[in-house]
């Protein structure tokens, strides 16, 4: 684990230090809270383990602080300290410590914590990774594709710049499952979205947007680039059947493709009504891609909404 220590006593501080190192961890060691709070903020840190007495800010306002920051990634806190009352515990605790190990501190005992850390960070990370993604693809899910899109469509607007937005949708996909059970039906979501994750470049950005629906972001592209991903996609699914425990299945999708104003202001909702009505034309033929026209230099006025 990556370890930051906060502790102002020079002897205390390098003698933690060497025992964590022994034990296998990579440990960053600073004097005081705030060199400690601008290191974490560097946001490599998982594990703080903080002397509770320092001048100026103590381990009890550096747990607030921690606490205070939005960062995905959980950090456990441990506190130092020489106090040994029931009160420390409950004070430390309501501050936002996660663990508190008296002074002078036993090797054993401090080993014994970290692996009660580590157990818990694990977990943190199974859950932060279970709400970010789709169980059944391992792709982002809806929540984490969205927001993705407002941030580009915001950077977008910064820069002057503009993004595509391609909706792409299974074809027949109903069939498929009454043909061939829900199971196969599964397993061809899970293999077309595969495909479609290795048919994008390193920057694009894919995500789980319905039942068998996923929306892509093309950052940064021309008209043109944006076209051969979505062309790629379709390319990459039809390519070759499926192999499913109920039989090999032939799979196509169909999708539609929005490309924001250059340096606009276009919302979410909008992009993905433009797509989504390019991918309504898209499905009159199946196995195609469509281009959501532009009227004037924008996205067009209805019926797109
Ligand atoms: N196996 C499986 N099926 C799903 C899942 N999510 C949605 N579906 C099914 O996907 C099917 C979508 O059917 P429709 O919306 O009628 O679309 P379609 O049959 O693909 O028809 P077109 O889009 O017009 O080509 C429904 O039968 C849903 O039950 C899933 O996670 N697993």
């Amino acid at each position: 684990m990556k370890i930051l220590i906060a502790e102002d006593d020079a002897s205390s501080r390098l003698v933690l230090g060497a025992t964590l190192r022994k034990l296998g961890h990579a440990v960053t060691a600073v004097a005081d809270g705030r060199s400690a709070l601008a290191a974490w903020q560097q946001g490599e840190h998982v594990l703080l383990i903080s002397d509770w007495m320092m001048p100026d800010m103590d381990g009890l306002e550096l747990c607030r602080m921690v606490r205070a920051a939005p960062r995905l990634q959980y950090t456990y806190i441990i506190l130092l300290t020489a106090r040994s009352g029931k009160g420390s515990y409950l004070e430390g605790m309501g501050a936002g410590a996660d663990d508190l190990i008296t002074k002078p501190f036993d090797a054993e005992h401090l080993a014994a914590r970290l692996h009660v850390a580590q157990r818990i960070l694990a977990l943190h990370e199974t859950l932060r990774f279970q709400a970010m993604h789709d169980h059944l693809t391992g792709l982002w899910n809806r929540g984490m594709i969205m927001g993705t899109l407002q941030e580009e469509l915001a950077r977008a607007a910064r820069d002057g710049s503009c993004i595509g937005v391609i909706l792409a949708d299974l074809d027949h996909f109903k069939r498929i499952n009454d043909t061939y059970g829900h199971l196969s039906g599964d397993t061809v979501l899970q293999e077309t979205a595969r495909r479609m994750h290795h048919a994008l470049r390193t920057y694009d950005r894919i995500g789980r947007y319905g039942g068998e629906e996923f929306l892509i972001i093309a950052s940064g592209g021309e008209r043109s680039d944006v076209h051969s991903v979505a062309e790629r996609i379709r390319d990459r699914v039809a390519e070759t059947p499926v192999q499913t425990a109920a039989g090999a299945i032939i799979v196509t999708v169909s999708l539609g493709l929005a490309i924001t104003r250059m340096g606009g202001r276009d919302d979410a909702v909008t992009v993905i009504a433009a797509a989504d009505a390019a991918l309504y034309c898209a499905k009159k033929e199946r196995n195609r891609v469509h281009v959501a026209e532009r009227e004037g230099p924008g996205l067009p006025e209805p019926p797109w909404q």
